[in-house]
């Protein structure tokens, strides 16, 4: 696949959540699959808002960068363990709002019932409903929390998304664009529950 077309997408995507808010400072990481053996993803220590093609580099599922000197991402093993996890998964972006920040200190699992934008997540198709969106503890160890949502996921295949504890949100779609509006929808009910 010709990286410049995910690139584009996950520069506007940054664009995006910056004006929003949701990924301050050089908080957040994108990425989108290549094939089924790498993925694109963002360089470590970027500021999400003001990517640039430059800052992609290409890695394979065990997160090891792919004829670049660019360090990738701290949290590519979080983006590998969706790509393994789905193949149907491709695209990951991750973001630090103040409401996924918020409820992820207060709250084991952030449970969203009746909003219409439900109908965003994988496999829902009314507002009559109610998700759970799994809150993880935080953990600089990547390896030993990526098994952690592993596990998670082998037991629970409909986990829509997720949050850290303290940290940030994880959603994914089958492109760029479905996740982005995943990530948008999930930030809304985010939101939504922190002013309830
Ligand atoms: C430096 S604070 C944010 C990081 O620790 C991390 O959570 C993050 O989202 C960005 O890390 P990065 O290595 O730039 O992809
Ligand atoms: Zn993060």
């Amino acid at each position: 696949m010709n990286i410049n077309e995910p690139a584009q997408s996950l520069i506007a995507a940054g664009q995006l959540f910056h004006q929003r808010g949701w990924v301050p400072a050089t908080g957040g990481n994108f990425s989108a699959r290549l094939d089924g053996e790498r993925i694109l993803i963002t360089a470590s220590g970027c500021h999400k808002g003001e990517l640039a093609a430059s800052d992609f580099l290409v890695a394979d599922f065990d997160g090891k960068p792919i004829d670049s000197p660019r360090k990738a991402s701290y949290e590519t093993l979080l983006h590998c363990q969706l790509y393994r996890h789905d193949p149907a998964i491709g695209a990951v972006l991750h973001t630090h709002s103040i409401a996924n920040t918020v409820l992820s200190r207060r709250l084991d699992r952030i449970r969203l019932a009746g909003y219409e934008l439900l109908k965003l997540l994988p496999g829902i198709g009314t507002h009559d409903t109610q998700v759970d969106v799994p809150v993880f503890a935080n953990d600089q160890d990547i390896a030993r929390l990526s098994a952690t949502v592993d596990a998670h996921m082998k037991r629970d295949p409909q986990t829509p998304a997720y949050v850290i504890a303290g940290h940030g949100l994880y959603a994914w779609g089958a492109d760029v664009a479905q996740a982005r509006w995943r990530v948008e929808a999930l930030e809304f009910m985010f939101a939504c529950e922190l002013h309830a």
